[in-house]
């Protein structure tokens, strides 16, 4: 037993981002589970404690991952702060899951070469049903060859990054299925009539909405839609500590969530 009264075979997480939407959630929810401490957590600007656990100045952060000896630093922040993050905890020897969205290929190209070093486990959404998602807009693309597809996200009105991870995954996921599909057209306006080869992405922004994902099928006279909605962060969260727990351990090397589920 610790002095926190954890047992010492917990998993042991550092969170980044810890005054953020996420950040909170990820500490509220690991404080919630009895296997796993909460040994550090940071984030930019001055935070109030959450829950019991104190929030250290970013600065701090490659102290931190020396004294408090963390299994996995779980990260949702930003694009920039998330590599810098992840390349401390490759530095220390610490596994990284990160939720961050928005990565331009020089953010993904340095948080491949943290993963030589350290498990890194990178995925854009870490609810269960958007896995399920997936898996079900691959077999429908493939199953309505030549139907029209738009895919349209709906987030808060605080989100920075459009469109969404999970939209650019789930084009991803469209794509690698569908040949031909050329053109990503974001929103239309005037004389924009639909194309041969287009895929049409709509972002919208309102109000408190914590995520919504639509892949629209048309064509033949029929449509179908396959939708997800997230009730709220916790479901993210919870996800994200799974992750955290399946990947520690693990050898180095560049892991997503699709991983920890097909166990
Ligand atoms: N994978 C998934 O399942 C999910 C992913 N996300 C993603 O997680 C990320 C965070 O989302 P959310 O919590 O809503 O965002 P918030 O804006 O609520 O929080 C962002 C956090 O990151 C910190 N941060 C942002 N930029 C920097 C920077 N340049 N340097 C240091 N710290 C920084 C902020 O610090 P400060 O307080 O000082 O500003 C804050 O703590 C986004 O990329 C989002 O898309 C969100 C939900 C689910
Ligand atoms: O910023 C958010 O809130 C979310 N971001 C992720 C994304 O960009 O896909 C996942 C989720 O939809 C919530």
């Amino acid at each position: 037993m610790t002095t926190d009264g954890r047992d010492a075979g917990d998993l042991r997480v550092l969170v980044t981002g810890a005054g953020g939407r996420m950040g909170r959630e990820v500490i509220e929810a690991a404080s919630a589970r009895e296997d796993t401490a909460v040994v550090a957590a940071v984030n930019r600007t001055e935070t109030e404690p959450v829950g019991s656990v104190e929030v250290a100045d970013a600065a701090r952060l490659p102290d931190l991952l020396s004294e408090t000896d963390p299994d996995v630093l779980v990260d949702f922040t930003g694009p920039k702060s998330a590599v810098s993050y992840a390349e401390a905890a490759a530095g220390a020897g610490v596994a990284v899951v990160t939720g961050t969205t928005g990565f331009d290929d020089d953010g993904i190209g340095r948080l491949h070469a943290a993963s030589s070093s350290v498990p890194l486990l990178k995925a854009a959404n870490f609810a269960r049903g958007v896995a399920a998602l997936r898996r079900a807009v691959r077999e429908a693309v493939a199953a309505v060859p030549g139907y029209d597809i738009e895919l349209t996200e709906t987030h808060h009105n605080g989100k920075r990054d459009a469109p969404s991870g999970t939209a650019k995954t789930l084009l991803g996921d469209v794509e690698s299925v569908r040949d031909g599909l050329d053109r990503r057209v974001h929103g239309r306006e005037g004389d924009a009539p639909r194309e041969e080869g287009e895929i049409g992405v709509h972002a919208r922004r309102a109000g408190d909405v914590t995520g919504e994902h639509e892949v629209l099928l048309a064509g033949n006279r029929e449509t179908l839609q396959l939708t997800h909605r997230a009730g709220d962060r916790g479901v993210f969260a919870e996800g994200a500590l799974d992750a955290a727990a399946w990947l520690s351990g693990r050898d180095a090397g560049w892991y997503d969530f699709d991983d920890v589920l097909d166990e």
